[in-house]
């Protein structure tokens, strides 16, 4: 926070308070964006002004206002939890400017808080589906959840994520994020591009889905089977942050009702296992650097039903065993931690 202004003892003027320093939920912020914008990742608000005799009430210094996307919670550096951004211009004060100089403080002026923060975007959801249009992904969140999105037989049905919550016998709940339709070249902002990506980006794991049968988009573009369009999800993921690639996914081979359905799955199988002698139908620049490895591959259909309680436990399995790897990370941490410690006393 701003230092508080001088005060006047002659005349009994008062200093101007110092400005706080706030931080906004703006729409159309990053985390990226926050990182550019604010470089130095200090932030002082104004210093209040001294008492004068032209002016005995100094004026206020003026607040700092730091923008951050929606969905963020600010913590202290110890993670007590300040306060949390949901909705576009929700403002937070996180440290005060100093009071000014006045006669309570001998008109001597007091300097505004320090803190340090941290601030976390919240993930949306456990699991983020990730797959091109019509490949079933709203249907698949309907036959695995209580959601009830919207479903239709043409392209981009799905604007903005749709959240479905998968229930377990044991009360526990892992959510589901539908997100919005990637097509080929979503990472150039195509489509819903960039939009889409941004959420991929906050969810824990990946649930690929993909139509048994391969898609065609429109009739001017080429036809795509199942492995490709697995290949072409991961480059479009790829191109917009490699990173993603190696999130923990699934893959889902969905509309496996279809005739010669399993004879397409097995085809599928079989080219997962060597990705690169099959990817000559992609153009060069459409294949990926790093294949996908997906821990489970679950053929299902959203429409019968088939697969789906399968799915269910396969995704609950696979967010289990990170949770264990994490807390095993965890505990030797602070196994670590101690015995540094511990080494410093003896
Ligand atoms: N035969 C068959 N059709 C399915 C299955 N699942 C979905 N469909 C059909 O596929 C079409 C697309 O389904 P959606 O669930 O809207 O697909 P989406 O991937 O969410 O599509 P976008 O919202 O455009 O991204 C619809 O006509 C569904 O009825 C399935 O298991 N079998």
């Amino acid at each position: 926070g701003g230092s508080g202004g001088m005060g006047l003892p002659h005349l009994g003027g008062q200093g101007g308070n110092g400005g706080d320093v706030w931080v906004v939920a703006a729409k159309n912020m990053t985390l990226k964006r926050i990182k550019d914008k604010y470089p130095q990742k200090r932030f002082l608000g104004g210093v209040g002004a001294n008492s004068s005799v032209r002016a005995l009430k100094g004026e206020r210094g003026e607040d700092k206002e730091i923008l951050v996307p929606v969905g963020v919670t600010v913590t202290t550096e110890g993670g007590k939890t300040i306060g949390e951004l949901n909705i576009e211009g929700e403002r937070l004060m996180v440290a005060r400017g100093g009071s000014g100089g006045s006669l309570h403080s001998a008109f001597e002026p007091s300097k505004g808080q320090v803190k340090h923060l941290r601030l976390d975007l919240k993930l949306i959801a456990d699991v983020g589906l990730v797959g091109f249009p019509n490949a079933g992904k709203s249907s698949l969140l309907t036959a695995l959840s209580n959601a009830k999105p919207e479903i239709a037989n043409y392209a981009f049905t799905t604007l903005k994520p749709e959240i479905g919550k998968l229930m377990y016998k044991d009360y526990k709940q892992i959510s589901v994020a539908d997100l919005p339709g990637l097509i080929e070249g979503a990472h150039s902002n195509k489509g819903m591009g960039h939009k889409f990506l941004k959420h991929v980006e906050r969810t824990k794991q990946l649930l690929f889905v993909v139509d048994v049968c391969g898609f065609q988009l429109a009739s001017k573009t080429a036809f795509r089977s199942a492995f490709d369009a697995v290949q072409l999800l991961t480059k479009e993921l790829e191109l917009y942050k490699e990173k993603l690639v190696s999130k923990p996914a699934l893959l889902v081979v969905n509309k496996m009702d279809l005739p010669d359905a399993e004879d397409k799955l097995a085809e599928l199988k079989e080219q997962l296992q060597n990705p690169h002698d099959f990817c000559d139908r992609l153009p060069d620049d459409m294949i990926p650097n790093n294949y996908m490895t997906f821990r489970r591959v679950v053929p299902v259909s959203a429409s019968t039903g088939f697969g789906i309680d399968h799915l269910k436990s396969c995704i609950r399995e696979s967010l289990d065993e990170d949770a264990e790897m994490a807390n095993r990370a965890f505990h030797k941490e602070r196994l670590q931690a101690l015995g540094h410690r511990l080494h410093e006393h003896l």
